[in-house]
């Protein structure tokens, strides 16, 4: 492999300019502590509950937003050029690169989904003899099998179709989507008549599956499936099967590897991080890339030469402990107009992704990354070409399991001998029996798998926590974004599937927070991990602990309304200038965030609705279920998204909030039934000169206050008066209701 110095750089770090932010978070900084300083002195006068309460939220805000100054406060991303990469190395020195796709479930993932992002990899502008995909099947399905058997005859025209023809859009179902480009090729009859046979062959093949998944398994049988007769889901042996092996080693078609790995109910799978980390080994006894490339099923490559980008990355540093691993944002195809349920996540992601990737690299994101395999191996870039600190193969065998071909191939890679080329070639069929012994479900137990090396375990965001573990082993990881979008995916849709996934991502990132070996305060006492790369993994590890002092404090003023009391300073004081100042100051930050990132207002206050929705609604679940957890009263679970390949509004408002009857909902429709009544009661007690804006009661604060939850919770407003999964449930609302009598009664109690 050439050296990574030259006169052309493989990649630059771009710092972005950001004095007048900077400048404006400082002022809200300042705004908040006066807000705070007024709170504290205003305790001598008035120890109310109410103004208590205040004061922890706001100290919990001011904390906040002190964390979030420090990760948006020196931003960087990178650019790669991968001309140079194809200038510093011959096409046969590229290193080999092992890509992962995880699937779990063919009903909320329909093959064909994975099929295109499989074969949208398959044909991607790099040798093909380096690339191997290896697809983790966590359902057992054969439908999911099947599916990709027809996939591999596929890519047999497919793929030299895209590259006779450069294609850039290498996603079946996407490139033909749209109309053929004849500005490319010229208005070639050849293309065209080409374009029309392979979008047919394309037509048969998405018909062939969805057939499929339609009902009989009756092209499911013969020998081919033997292995899938009579499996149940969760409790199956392990199948390894080669679908297809790129047998002369040159640039045809990428090797595909199947793999469902052995499951028993009474074994813990560990979701996701289980499967990746079969994956890990299968494809360290195959082709042992030094490289791994991992993504979700639903993430096809949206940029042909998205590992040439990658690979600019992982092999444009002379310190190859400046990229652990490389990171590019999740976006989203087919996203509704304004992202109504604030999903697509590109504002969050612009800021603060690419804030703490200026501190010591972003946080893994589970898709999209580009890593080093002995960084999961649990190497450290201090090991420089040394097997410091994996002394014997004896030890190896303890933290790597007992298999002498892994043992092998790790070596390799710790020794750094694995560089080039795969380590099998031709006879990839002959390892799937010793590949099915590592995909085993006791293949793991008394190793350090899910512990100390590999994706671990213990947190429903294996992805942010992994990453975690690699920063504190003392990489740096970076962002890039290239244009076009490396990855696109599909994101949910409707109220219930979005939640669960913030449920989740909260549950995950509480769960770090507390795991006692990597947690990110143990990762910078004891190991690498930089002090302000900590803060910015707790800004992230808060989510659920957040849900608290935003459902206090959407609660203190219709407290205030409904007792005839204020938490707020009024009009004729001083500091009501303050609250007001801080109030409008911080919707124009962060409106103009989105107007930087080119949304528009409507998107704006769509995702900061979601933001608090999500708070209270999603958090709050997810809060309790790691209190659960770490009672020890139950396990977290990881619940799998929905993901649909083209957004056709199956109803008429595809952008409406749905509901269900899941107790997430419960939280968000009290706060609404509460705010309704608290300004009614006020409304009469004003009309009736009882109490108004002068007296010491509640004032234009609060009644403001109040009136900015409703509308926040809109939806939920409009979801007690919607029909079908637009309403919300009975069952839901009288819950709600009995916990709004029961905060009304503890109102008038205080
Ligand atoms: O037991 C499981 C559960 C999930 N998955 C796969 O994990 C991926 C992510 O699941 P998804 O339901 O799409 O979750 P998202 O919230 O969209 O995923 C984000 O968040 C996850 C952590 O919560 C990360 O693992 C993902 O990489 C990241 O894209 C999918 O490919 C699944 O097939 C498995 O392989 N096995
Ligand atoms: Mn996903």
């Amino acid at each position: 492999m050439a050296e990574a110095t030259g006169s052309l750089p493989l990649q630059e770090r771009i710092p972005a300019k950001n004095k007048l932010k900077r400048l404006s978070e400082l002022l809200i900084l300042s705004l908040l502590l006066s807000l705070l300083s007024y709170r504290l002195s205003s305790l001598s006068s008035n120890r109310s509950l109410v103004c208590l309460l205040a004061l922890f939220c706001e100290a919990w805000i001011t904390f906040v937003w002190l964390l979030n100054v420090n990760v948006k406060w020196s931003p960087a991303i990178y650019k790669t050029n991968p001309d140079h990469l194809l200038n510093k190395f011959n096409i046969d020195e590229l290193p080999a690169m092992d890509i992962f796709v995880t699937t779990a479930d063919s009903e909320l993932e329909p093959p064909i989904i994975t099929v295109n992002t499989v074969l949208s990899l398959l044909a991607v502008d790099y040798p093909a003899n380096r690339l191997a995909c290896y697809v983790s099947d966590d359902g057992g399905s054969p439908k999911t099998y099947y599916s990709l058997i027809q996939a591999s005859k596929f890519a047999n025209r497919w793929i030299p179709f895209c590259r006779k023809y450069n294609v850039k859009l290498r996603a079946p179902f996407m490139y033909f989507s749209q109309e053929p480009d004849q500005s490319l090729n010229g208005p070639s009859l050849d293309f065209l008549r080409d374009w029309k046979e392979i979008k047919n062959e394309y037509e048969e093949l998405r018909q062939m599956i969805e057939d499929v998944g339609e009902s009989h398994l009756l092209p499911l049988q013969g020998d081919d499936f033997v292995e899938f007769s009579n499996i149940e889901r969760g409790n199956h042996q392990s199948i390894v099967k080669v679908l297809w092996e790129n047998k002369d080693g040159k640039d045809g078609i990428p090797h595909l590897i199947y793999v469902s790995r052995e499951k028993r109910p009474k074994h813990p799978h560990h979701f996701k991080a289980g499967a990746l980390n079969v994956l890990t080994r299968v494809s360290a006894l195959m082709t042992n890339a030094p490289f791994i490339l991992n993504v979700d099923c639903d993430m096809f490559a949206n940029n042909h030469q998205v590992i040439l980008h990658g690979m600019c990355l992982l092999l444009g540093f002379d310190e190859e402990g400046s990229c652990g691993y490389a990171q590019t944002p999740q976006m989203f195809y087919g996203g509704l107009k304004n992202d109504p349920f604030g999903n697509q996540l590109e504002v969050l992601q612009k800021f603060m992704v690419g804030g703490i990737a200026g501190i010591q690299g972003p946080y893994n994101g589970g898709t999209g990354s580009f890593h080093r395999r002995k960084a999961i191996y649990g190497s450290s870039p201090f090991d420089q070409n040394t097997n410091a600190g994996w002394a014997s193969s004896k030890e190896l065998r303890r933290i790597f399991g007992n298999s002498n071909e892994l043992i092998d191939s790790t070596n390799e890679i710790i020794k750094q001998e694995a560089k080039g080329g795969f380590r099998f070639i031709n006879e990839l069929s002959t390892r799937t029996e010793i590949a099915k012994k590592v995909a085993s479900s006791t293949f793991e137990h008394n190793t350090s798998w899910g512990k100390e090396i590999g994706w671990l375990y213990g947190s429903m965001t294996e992805d942010v926590l992994t990453g975690l573990k690699i920063q504190s082993m003392g990489w740096k990881s970076t962002y890039f974004k290239p244009n076009p979008p490396a990855f696109l995916g599909c994101a949910p849709t409707g109220g219930p599937a979005c939640l669960t996934q913030y449920k989740r991502w909260a549950t995950g990132l509480l769960e770090i927070l507390f795991d006692k070996d990597h947690s990110p305060v143990v990762g910078t006492l004891t190991k690498q991990l930089h002090f302000r790369q900590c803060l910015s993994y707790v800004r992230l590890n808060i989510w659920a602990l957040q849900s608290v002092p935003e459902l206090l404090y959407s609660l203190l003023p219709a407290c205030c309304l409904i007792t005839g009391t204020s938490f707020l300073p009024k009009v004729s004081e001083g500091q009501f200038l303050l609250a007001a100042m801080l109030f409008a100051g911080y919707n124009l930050y962060s409106l103009a965030e989105y107007k930087h990132c080119g949304k528009s207002c409507r998107e704006w206050w769509n995702n900061q609705r979601m933001q608090r929705i999500t708070a209270i609604t999603a958090f709050l679940p997810g809060l309790l279920s790691v209190v659960f957890k770490l009672l020890g009263l139950s396990e977290t679970v990881f619940e799998v998204t929905r993901k649909e390949q083209v957004h056709v509004p199956a109803h008429a408002e595809p952008g409406r909030f749905t509901f269900d009857g899941s107790p997430m909902f419960i939280t968000g429709t009290m706060l609404v039934l509460v705010h309704i009544t608290a300004i009614g009661v006020a409304l009469v007690s004003w009309a009736g000169g009882a109490i108004g804006p002068e007296t010491n009661g509640p004032g234009v604060g609060e009644m403001v206050c109040s009136g900015w939850v409703l509308i926040s919770f809109w939806p939920f407003v409009r979801g007690l008066f919607g029909k079908g999964s637009y309403g919300i449930p009975w069952s839901v609302v009288i819950k709600a209701g009995v916990l709004a009598v029961l905060f009304l009664q503890l109102c008038r109690s205080l």
